[in-house]
């Protein structure tokens, strides 16, 4: 029951409120049946009532209440309404806090996340943080709406025991080391249980990691006609998690069969031993095989939810264990300096290695504010990690970056971030409207900057002929849209929210020679106002560029760029040559 403590600690008033009336529930039901035995003994005509029923007698009557059978039958009937209502509470709270718990670890886990270092995010399979979010989150919430179950459960059997301490001690003690016994008996079906819930949780986190990628990859293998190796792959984890799923049904069931031939068994004991053993009245052994039975049968209610709280709850644990990696893994506090951007972000002495594999190699460049800066270099060069960089996504093992002469450790991450306008490699659109698309829900921005990022992007003319224009949905992955097009909408996306800094990793590759070098001078227009950073290989972003460098073996040689403009902007001695035609 360590989830419960988990969750205690984290709704600390909540699951006090709901431990206070499932306990005060109990009790009203344990008064309400403490007239059981004198009403049976009325009832039966007992010629003698015994100690209990004496004292029961006792209490009503101190309370002004005659003995009568309506008595004693309305005191019963009231703790059981009484009870109920209670139960209704305590039950009210699980429910709300089950709703919360689903909720509150999905917020946490995104937040984690969203907040953990890039290179930490790069390491997590998307299909198994959509597993996270989706099953695991219902499953522990499922797994505590269980334990508090399991533990009202056990609060009402031992309110029984009391009861049953009252009519008989020996009675009492005798259900209660039946009760551990049966527990310890069907033990093993508890403990098979966790282990199958244990096996459910890793493999539906790998079985939506393989599928999530498969998805996102379907075109390609339709196209070779490959998938029936997906389709097999799939099937074998399928079938893993299926064997895995009827070991918990099989043992949860077993443990629900075994509960009646059990109950009957120690009842017909119960009945002997309390008439020919002990030879008591009969009203005493009835109200003492009650007892005997309901609370061993709550105690095996409590161990069924029990049993349900051990198949469900490593879902809890693994999505606890993903949040506290992901926060371990944060990215660090940003500095508090509010960015300028009105001069130039100076790289000096930059070296990046992912391990120990070293990418940039004490890299010098300065990125003039107003100009239009294009990195060319060969594949893996390190183009994108030098982006990467600037985005704060990475930071720099040794050298500098500044903005405007102040490191950018030391500037708000967010607020410089914020100033960025970041177009990927990959065009991943939602499957939402065009307008979704570019304002990505934004609420600060409106239809009228949706269409100016449109028109700046030079999407605005397939945008205008679609039947719903900015309202038209672009299909999964922007399926819908020609490569181009879906460029163009990223493109707008990036210009949406007004950015000072604009960068585009190969942004233009899908398009055509004449829209690309349309978009080009459209995107060369926003200079000065937008200082852009490309890396691309095409030519039409190279002869816009006011400066253009090449990546390679860890370096930056100028290929493109006057001297005067370097030392206008403050730039060291240029390290290659200058001025030159593109080569890339
Ligand atoms: N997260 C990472 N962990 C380890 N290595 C990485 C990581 N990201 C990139 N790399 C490696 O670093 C090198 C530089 O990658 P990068 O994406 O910056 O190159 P690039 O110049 O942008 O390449 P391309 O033009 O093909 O996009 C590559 O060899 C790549 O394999």
């Amino acid at each position: 029951m360590r989830i419960l403590l988990a969750f205690g600690r984290t709704y600390p008033a909540r699951t006090a409120l709901m431990l206070i009336s499932l306990f005060l529930a109990g009790l009203a039901e344990g008064v309400g049946l403490t007239t059981l035995l004198p009403l049976l003994s009325v009832a039966l005509g007992d010629e003698t009532h015994s100690e209990f029923s004496l004292e029961v007698i006792a209490i009503l009557q101190m309370f002004g209440l005659a003995p009568t059978v309506v008595t004693m039958i309305t005191v019963m009937v009231l703790g059981m309404i009484v009870s109920s209502a209670l139960v209704l509470l305590g039950n009210r709270q699980v429910g709300y806090t089950v709703a919360h718990v689903a909720t509150d670890l999905r917020v946490a886990l995104i937040r984690a996340l969203l907040g953990s270092r890039w290179e930490y995010y790069l390491r997590q399979p998307t299909g198994a943080l959509a597993n996270s979010v989706a099953t695991e989150a219902f499953r522990a919430s499922t797994a505590y709406e269980h334990a508090a179950n399991a533990l009202a459960l056990f609060i009402q059997a031992m309110v029984y025991v009391v009861i049953a301490l009252f009519v008989s001690w020996q009675a009492a003690v005798l259900s209660l080391i039946l009760g551990v016994f049966l527990l310890l008996a069907l033990q093993r079906l508890v403990k098979t249980s966790r282990h199958a819930g244990k096996s459910q949780t890793r493999l539906m986190r790998e079985l939506l990691a393989h599928l999530t990628d498969t998805l996102g990859s379907v075109k390609p293998l339709k196209a070779m006609a490959r998938e029936d190796i997906a389709d097999s792959l799939l099937r074998h984890r399928a079938d893993e998690l299926n064997h895995a799923m009827e070991r918990e049904v099989m043992s949860r069931e077993a443990l629900r069969a075994l509960q009646g031939p059990m109950l009957a068994t120690l009842a017909a004991g119960g009945l002997y031993a309390g008439l020919v053993v002990l030879k008591l009245p009969l009203s005493s052994v009835m109200v003492l095989i009650f007892l005997v039975v309901r609370i061993l049968s709550l105690l095996h209610k409590a161990q069924q939810r029990y049993q349900r709280v051990a198949s469900q709850e490593s879902a809890y644990w693994a999505l606890q264990k993903a949040i506290e990696t992901a926060q371990a893994d944060a990215e660090p506090g940003g500095g508090k300096r509010a960015p300028s951007l009105q001069d130039a972000i100076v790289f000096e002495r930059v070296s990046f290695s992912y391990g120990d594999r070293p990418i940039l190699d004490a890299l010098d460049l300065t990125i003039p504010v107003g100009a239009f800066t294009s990195l060319v270099g060969p594949s893996g060069a390190g183009k994108t990690t030098l982006l990467d960089l600037l985005c704060v996504l990475l930071a720099p093992q040794s050298g500098s970056i500044r903005v405007d002469g102040v490191p950018l450790e030391e500037l708000d991450r967010q607020r410089w971030r914020r100033l960025i306008g970041y177009v990927p490699q990959e065009t991943l659109l939602l499957h939402d409207s065009i307008l979704a698309n570019v304002t990505l829900g934004d609420p600060a921005l409106t239809v009228a900057d949706a269409e100016r990022a449109l028109r700046q992007a030079g999407a605005w003319e397939f945008v205008e002929k679609s039947p719903e224009g900015m309202q038209t949905v672009v299909g999964e992955r922007g399926g819908k849209l020609s490569g181009g097009q879906r460029q163009r909408i990223v493109i707008a996306r990036a210009l949406a929210h007004r950015p000072r800094l604009l960068i585009l990793d190969e942004a233009t590759s899908a398009l055509d020679p004449e829209s690309e070098a349309a978009i080009c001078q459209t995107l060369k227009q926003l200079t000065p106002a937008i200082t852009v950073v490309a890396v691309s290989h095409r030519p039409a972003l190279i002869e816009v560029a006011d400066q253009v460098w090449r990546l390679q073996e860890g370096r930056l040689v100028r290929i493109k760029g006057p001297r005067e403009t370097c030392r206008r902007f403050g730039e060291r001695a240029p390290i290659g040559p200058e001025g030159g035609a593109p080569t890339a």
